[in-house]
């Protein structure tokens, strides 16, 4: 496969809906899912090409490297949306939760990048895309790992951004409240949607009209768009 744009967890929410949305759109897409979930057939029907791998240990980065190379000659974009939203509360110790969030958010993207970097030349302009999160601008006090890794992401923007150029644009998407998750109740999505100006669920949608708008940017590298609904700016 040639020009394929890779999505890693695309399995569900966002980055299934950003794979679907690219192939519609004409693109070759390759998927990186963890757990089969309903999603990954869903990609298989509609013709994406779907990698099961779990980037927890080394080995599952390797195997996922070595699987990807094989199946294509040259990588049109690199997503790194694939996340554990992983609170402190929840991990069974502090050193766990932080070698978890740099693992996923930090490590999987670093090697990546730097195994696809001459795929993503080698047929005209490549983009590699880092999801963030709002958080890095202000931590989180619940979320100190995941946010922290998220920062190592963003800042990993810059370093590819200049040693990829000018073949390469490295960009950084910085998400608010996108989508919700099933679990929660109403008092959170209230409180979640009053925490920006704009005060709406606005739904994977606005990922995939930012992502088109770097695809097809010829002019944007090393830049980070906040996609919060004005959160900073909110009381
Ligand atoms: N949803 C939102 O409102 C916001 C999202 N973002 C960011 O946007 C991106 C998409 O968000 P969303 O769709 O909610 O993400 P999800 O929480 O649904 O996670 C996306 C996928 O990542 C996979 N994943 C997690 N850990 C691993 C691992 N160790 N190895 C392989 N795959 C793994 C999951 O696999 P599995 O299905 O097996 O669990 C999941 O399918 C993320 O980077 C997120 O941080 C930022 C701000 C807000
Ligand atoms: N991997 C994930 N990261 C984040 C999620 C999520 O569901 N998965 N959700 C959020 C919240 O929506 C937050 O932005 C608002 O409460 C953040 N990151």
């Amino acid at each position: 496969m040639e020009q394929a744009v890779v999505i890693t967890g695309g399995g569900q929410r966002v980055g299934l809906a950003l794979a679907l949305a690219l192939k519609q759109q004409g693109y070759e897409v390759i998927v990186s899912y963890r757990s089969d979930k309903p999603g990954v057939q869903q990609l298989k029907q509609a013709g994406v090409i779907t990698l099961q791998a779990d980037f927890s240990e080394q080995a599952g980065i390797e195997q996922f490297i070595n699987e990807l190379d094989a199946c294509c000659s040259s990588v049109r974009a690199l997503i790194h949306n694939a996340s554990d939203w992983l609170p402190e509360s929840k991990a069974s110790s502090p050193a766990v939760a932080m070698a978890q969030m740099m693992q996923i958010h930090a490590m999987v993207p670093y090697q990546l990048n730097l195994a696809f970097a001459e795929k993503l030349k080698l047929k005209g302009p490549g983009d590699i895309i880092h999801m963030s999160d709002y958080v890095v601008k202000t931590g989180s006090q619940k979320h100190i790992a995941y946010a922290a890794s998220k920062a190592a992401l963003q800042n990993m923007t810059l370093s590819f951004a200049s040693l990829l150029a000018p073949q390469i644009k490295v960009n950084t998407i910085a998400p608010g409240l996108i989508m919700f998750n099933q679990h929660d109740d109403e008092a959170y999505r209230q409180k979640a949607k009053a925490k920006s100006l704009l005060q709406i669920e606005p739904g994977a949608e606005v990922i995939i009209e930012t992502v088109n708008y770097i695809l097809t940017n010829r002019y944007l590298t090393g830049s980070c768009i906040d996609l919060d609904g004005g959160r900073s700016l909110a009381r």
